[in-house]
């Protein structure tokens, strides 16, 4: 989908739970892409605004031409505009540059109470901007200042959901094409009635007009102090989902739904009303894509069986040429028992695989290890072991029968991702154990009968084949989730131990 590009035009909150901070936040939330035009900073925290410094109208336009003319927009979102200039500007903006869609989040007041548009500009705002506003979403003290100021008249205080409905049906009449008025500020009772008793409070109505029909949306009255922000995090979402492509009904209904989360899975922050929490649907995971299996090695809990395995007195004794003859002779005809084992879980992944192009990967490992078999045979040769001889044997019943079958056990039990990941300590860690030794001066080459096996697997071939598993894993791991990633590491450390296992039953076996 080509890049969705939302401009906030609004004042910044230093707390960052309202004003453009919380845009940013759920344009991000939404994997959008955001601009600012800044109209005011205030000094702000949960508690009250503090002071407000507003940004001169002619910069403003600077900003928002600075945006259009390069990026482009598709939805411009307005929140706190600050005076009757900076409302002059955007509205000529919004014609000059012609832009389909807009979102006017009308910010009068503060939830603490701080005036963030003077009164005067009001008039500016209904005469100016509503007529060239897509959605306007205000409360219904917002609501009831516009009519006023229209001069329409309206029932001062509602009482049921048809006086609600007539309200946002007359402010549409301002100007713009859809209106949805937030029903946050007159909670209703179960009978969808107004009452003056905190315990009465049931139901939040939000009503969406126009397009000649009216959508009324209800949600449950939460109890909670942090609503800060709430308005300009709705009014965002709602333009995310209208750049997505949704229609209106739609891309309200989901920002309600966003917002009502956000507020449920709040966290409290401050000491006033605290911002909704942003990120309730967004999981990051903790590395970047491509940047899977590095992550998995720098883990904590990974890092010591990493070490056992690949560090094992059988690897260092390997490197210094003293490693016992008998002890490297059993290992060489159980490592070929346990190539075959490794090539049906390769079948098995193969199998498990959803698209012909991993099906073949998987397939091409398998031909890889036939290919691999053939020469440890000859290997074996060397050391006097002929083919006979090593199918004559039988595997060892111990740690390396269970490490087996932990493999195999995985790759019918869970998905092929964790197949790929169990069968990972095995591939990179012959391939990581073999560079180090390779390029460590103390390892002995001159005379060290084990010199072959290291360099056998630091040899393009079998690199080729440890870059063509890791790309695979990598490209998969970046659509899991941040839990599934922890529990692939759980898989990675158990079949680390089982790789460290097959070390110790090869210098306890001979
Ligand atoms: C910069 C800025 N913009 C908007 C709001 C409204 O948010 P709320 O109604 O939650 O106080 C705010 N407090 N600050």
């Amino acid at each position: 989908m080509a890049t969705r590009r939302i401009l906030v035009i609004a004042g910044s909150d230093s707390s960052g739970g309202a004003g453009l901070e919380a845009d940013q936040k759920v344009i991000a939330a939404h994997g959008c892409y955001a601009m600012t035009s800044t109209t005011a900073l205030t000094a702000q925290n949960t508690q009250g605004v503090r002071g407000i410094h507003e940004t001169p109208s002619e910069f403003v336009k600077k900003q928002i031409d600075a945006c259009i003319e390069d990026v482009g927009v598709d939805v411009v979102k307005t929140g706190m505009l600050a005076s009757a200039a900076t409302i002059e500007v955007v509205a000529d903006a919004l014609s000059r540059h012609h832009v389909a869609v807009s979102v006017v989040d009308p910010v009068m007041v503060s939830t603490s109470g701080a005036q963030l548009l003077p009164e005067a500009a009001v008039k500016t705002l209904c005469g100016s901007l509503l007529p060239l506003t897509t959605i306007l979403t205000p409360n219904l003290p917002e609501a009831k200042l516009l009519l006023r100021t229209a001069g329409v008249a309206f029932k001062e205080e509602p009482e049921n959901v048809q006086d609600v409905i007539d309200i946002a049906k007359a402010i549409q009449q301002l100007g713009p094409t859809y209106v949805l008025l937030k029903g946050g500020h007159l909670p209703l009772t179960k009978d969808r009635l107004t009452s003056k008793k905190e315990a009465d409070r049931d139901i939040v109505l939000n009503v969406l007009c126009g397009n000649g029909k009216i959508l009324l949306m209800e949600s449950k009255y939460i109890v909670t102090k942090n609503t800060h922000g709430t308005g300009c995090s709705l009014a965002s979402a709602i333009a995310c989902n209208l750049a997505s492509g949704m229609d209106m009904e739609q891309a309200v209904k989901l920002a309600n739904r966003y917002v009502e989360a956000g507020i449920k899975l709040s966290k409290d922050i401050g000491k006033g009303s605290g911002p909704i929490n942003h990120f309730h649907s967004t999981y990051s995971l903790p590395f970047a894509p491509g940047g899977f299996i590095e992550y998995l090695l720098e883990r904590d809990d990974v890092r010591e069986p990493w070490k056992e395995h690949t560090e094992h007195v059988f690897v260092q004794q390997m490197a210094q040429g003293t490693l016992p003859l008998a002890i490297f002779k059993h290992y060489l005809i159980q490592d070929y028992l346990f190539l075959i084992h490794f090539s049906r879980a390769n079948a098995l992944a193969a199998y498990k695989a959803k698209t012909l192009e991993d099906i073949s990967r998987s397939a091409k490992t398998v031909m890889h290890i036939q290919e691999e078999l053939k020469l440890h045979l000859e290997y074996c040769k060397e050391f006097g072991i002929d083919k006979e001889e090593v199918e004559r044997n039988e595997e060892s019943q111990d740690t390396f029968d269970v490490a087996h079958r932990y493999v195999l056990d995985i790759g019918q039990s869970e998905d092929w991702l964790a197949l790929q990941v169990a069968l990972l300590p095995c591939l990179i860690g012959y391939g990581m154990i073999a560079k180090r030794l390779y390029n460590d001066p103390n390892t002995t080459r001159e005379g060290n009968i084990y010199w072959k096996w290291i360099e056998t697997y630091v040899a393009d071939d079998y690199t080729e084949a440890t870059v063509n598993g890791s790309e695979l894993v990598e490209k998969h791991a970046v659509r899991q989730s941040a839990s599934r990633i922890d529990e692939l590491a759980q898989i990675f450390i158990h079949a680390t131990k089982m790789e460290a296992g097959f070390w110790d039953m090869g210098v306890a076996g001979a």
